[in-house]
């Protein structure tokens, strides 16, 4: 096999080939003046099974339409150049929100960005708790392969909890079924059993409303859990919510810290005791220096120990935490 990270990923590859007990395998990229780039393997891929990290958040240093670019030529590449099958690992996957039209004449990004890894000829398209997993997973017809972070997040529930009540909430409708799942993930490994709650969520034009809120929160520990953290906003109405509700203590739990512009106010806030991200974008890791309230799991290891089902060696449906 070879394994590939671009280079806006490369901390993530690094930690994926320490967990494969492997290096990465070396590549160039090379930009040039008129905004294009090149990328390429440095090894020949002839025959390989072929892994390229890259996750496609957008950032001031890179956008998301650059990052996937690069990501679908370096797809195409591999295949151009023999390789036998190409697994495209974006844990944070681009367009994944616009999985619907919600206005006239709206477009289904989510769909195309699908189209557009076949195209290039990925063979398989792995993410990390993607945003709304029936799409994702109805919007390819090559093989998909969705991580989930709730194995990652329990353990360290366990240990912020220690053995008071706990609440899981979702922050918003989308997110319900994420949501109970991670409480029946707890649930199944404490044997102890927990609340749920969950927030009305609109959004419209960017603005975002509803107020209601339903859930067992009283005096527990409440984990607010989503799939990304954006400005922050749905987070800290959440944790509003739960704190109005007699919440005892509000942890924010995702995936994915992207921790975009306003931010600042979710670290700021008396309603979160703590954040738990993954490091499956690099801003996550960046945000870390700005404060304590954050903490940081590695997703590496998950992912490596992906590749090694998809290579033969273990059970994917045991990895997934799927009933048999
Ligand atoms: O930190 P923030 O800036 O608030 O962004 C994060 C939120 O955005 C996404 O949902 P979205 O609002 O797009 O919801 P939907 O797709 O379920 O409508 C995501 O699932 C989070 O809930």
């Amino acid at each position: 096999m070879r394994l590939f990270a671009l280079k806006a990923s490369e901390e993530l590859g690094a930690s994926i080939a320490g967990a494969l007990d492997c290096a990465l395998d070396p590549h160039e990229e090379r930009d040039f003046e008129d905004g294009e780039h090149k990328a390429r393997p440095l090894v020949s891929v002839r025959g390989e099974d072929v892994y390229v990290v890259h996750s496609l958040n957008g950032t001031p240093a890179a956008s998301a339409n650059d990052k996937l670019c690069k990501l679908l030529f370096f797809i195409a590449a591999c295949k151009e150049n023999g390789a036998a099958s190409v697994t495209a690992i974006a844990p944070y996957l681009a367009y994944a929100r616009k999985d619907r039209q919600t206005k006239a004449r709206d477009p289904v990004t989510t769909k195309y960005v699908a189209q557009l890894f076949e195209a290039a000829g990925a063979d398989c398209v792995m993410v990390l708790q993607a945003h709304n997993l029936a799409a994702f997973q109805n919007a390819y017809r090559c093989r998909t392969l969705h991580l989930d972070t709730r194995k990652l997040f329990t353990p360290i529930i366990k240990e912020l909890v220690a053995g008071q009540p706990v609440a899981v909430v979702s922050p918003d409708g989308g997110g319900m079924k994420r949501a109970q799942l991670l409480k029946e993930t707890y649930e199944a490994e404490t044997g102890e059993s927990a609340g749920f709650g969950f927030m009305e969520k609109r959004r419209s034009r960017g603005v975002v409303s509803g107020t209601l809120f339903a859930g067992e929160v009283k005096d527990a520990s409440v984990f607010i859990f989503d799939d990304m953290i954006g400005s922050g906003g749905t987070m800290v109405r959440a944790a509003r919510a739960c704190r109005e509700h007699g919440a005892s203590r509000v942890y924010a739990l995702a995936a994915h810290g992207l921790f975009g512009e306003g931010s600042e106010d979710l670290f700021a806030s008396d309603a979160i005791d703590g954040v738990l991200v993954t490091d499956s974008v690099r801003t996550a890791v960046e945000a870390k220096v700005r404060t304590e309230k954050l903490r940081i799991v590695p997703v590496g290891p998950l992912i490596a120990n992906a590749i090694r089902c998809l290579r033969g060696n273990g059970s994917l449906s045991d990895l997934l935490g799927m009933e048999d």
